[in-house]
């Protein structure tokens, strides 16, 4: 993702790993589409690119008119804040964005754009020191598995949970596993591809492969990121994230969830009230399907939800959280 005097340079990640095709968006309504098609997707990334979108609604209400911009950017913001549900990061940033309005006179886009910048350096720093805590918990492993893609596509930079992965390979953690990740295959398609644009050997698995996997003993932790964490620590992540912490718990492996504190959604008390994206059933069911009077249909969740019980720890910027639950997670509060 990059900023530049056109506008918003986007990977369309539909594409990889066959394809690297760049797309340049210059409206905020094209950011959004950006993301509800997931040309760019991710929390974090969702959100670096929902500021970027903000200048640039900012840039085009105020060439319209200087006088009713901040009111003009509402709509650009609603689209926004309607691109996907689930990552609180996407309602984070915005509101980051839309509380510096008022300390503006003149042409926005200057401040604007300087608090999208930090926004997205800001992730990038978080990303490698919570590489490196994250990797410090690994002492004594020699396996690792990820779910989805929470790497530099996902993010910022570095990434999240592929963060620790990262750091942890250069500790000298060797085996590394990648689920899949159906339907989307963000783990065949993304995640592999990541680490082998860093020369990184990891081993791709099927996402029913996971708990076989665990069974033979050879990784020791499992490390995924989050869409959204709620006050006592429940995580919404990539569907499939849930079938993985409860097999872990039964084979004895590790669960870490790695989220910068943008993720913590401190306003939902629990898990059972965040909102699960549901997608078109067309990214699941085989085209065959997809004709008139059809009986056959698909459910299709995109994230669903650990409980706080079934994960170890928490790693985020501001520090880890073993254990969690409500009172440990106060920790991670900005006023804590
Ligand atoms: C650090 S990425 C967090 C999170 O976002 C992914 O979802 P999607 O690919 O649908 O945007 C996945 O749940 C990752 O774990």
């Amino acid at each position: 993702m990059q900023w530049g005097e056109q506008g918003l340079r986007l990977l369309d990640q539909r594409r990889l790993p066959g394809a690297v095709e760049y797309e340049t968006f210059d409206s905020a309504l094209g950011v959004a589409e950006a993301i509800a098609s997931m040309r760019v997707r991710g929390a974090p990334a969702i959100g670096i690119a929902a500021a970027y979108g903000v200048v640039l609604a900012a840039r085009q209400r105020y060439r319209e008119n200087p006088s009713t911009w901040r009111e003009a950017i509402g709509l650009d913001l609603n689209a926004l804040a309607g691109s996907r549900p689930t990552a609180v990061n996407l309602f984070w940033a915005l509101e980051r964005m839309r509380s510096e309005t008022g300390k503006i006179e003149g042409d926005p886009e200057p401040h604007l754009l300087q608090v999208a910048r930090s926004i997205h350096d800001d992730d990038i720093s978080a990303n490698r020191a919570m590489g490196e805590m994250g990797a410090s918990q690994f002492a004594g492993a020699s396996g690792v598995l990820t779910h989805c893609n929470t790497g530099s596509l996902a993010t910022g930079g570095y990434g999240t949970a592929l963060g620790v992965v990262r750091s942890a390979y250069r500790r000298g953690v060797s085996n590394i596993f990648a689920t899949e990740t159906r339907p989307w295959l963000q783990g065949a398609r993304l995640t592999v591809w990541e680490l082998e644009q860093d020369g990184i050997p990891a081993t791709l698995i099927a996402d029913s492969a996971a708990a076989y996997l665990m069974k033979t003993g050879v990784v020791q932790w499992i490390v995924v990121g989050a869409d959204r964490i709620a006050a006592n620590g429940d995580t919404a992540n990539k569907i499939g994230t849930y079938a993985l912490a409860v097999a872990a718990r039964h084979h004895g492996v590790k669960f870490m969830v790695v989220a910068p504190t943008s993720t913590i959604d401190w306003t939902t008390e629990s898990g059972e009230s965040i909102r699960i994206e549901e997608r078109d059933q067309s990214e699941l069911l085989n085209p065959y399907f997809a004709k008139p009077g059809c009986v056959i249909k698909a459910w299709n969740p995109v994230f669903d939800v650990t409980p706080a019980e079934l994960i170890d720890c928490i790693v985020t910027e501001r520090g880890i959280v073993r254990n969690p639950d409500r009172q440990a997670m106060r920790a991670l509060r900005a006023d804590a």
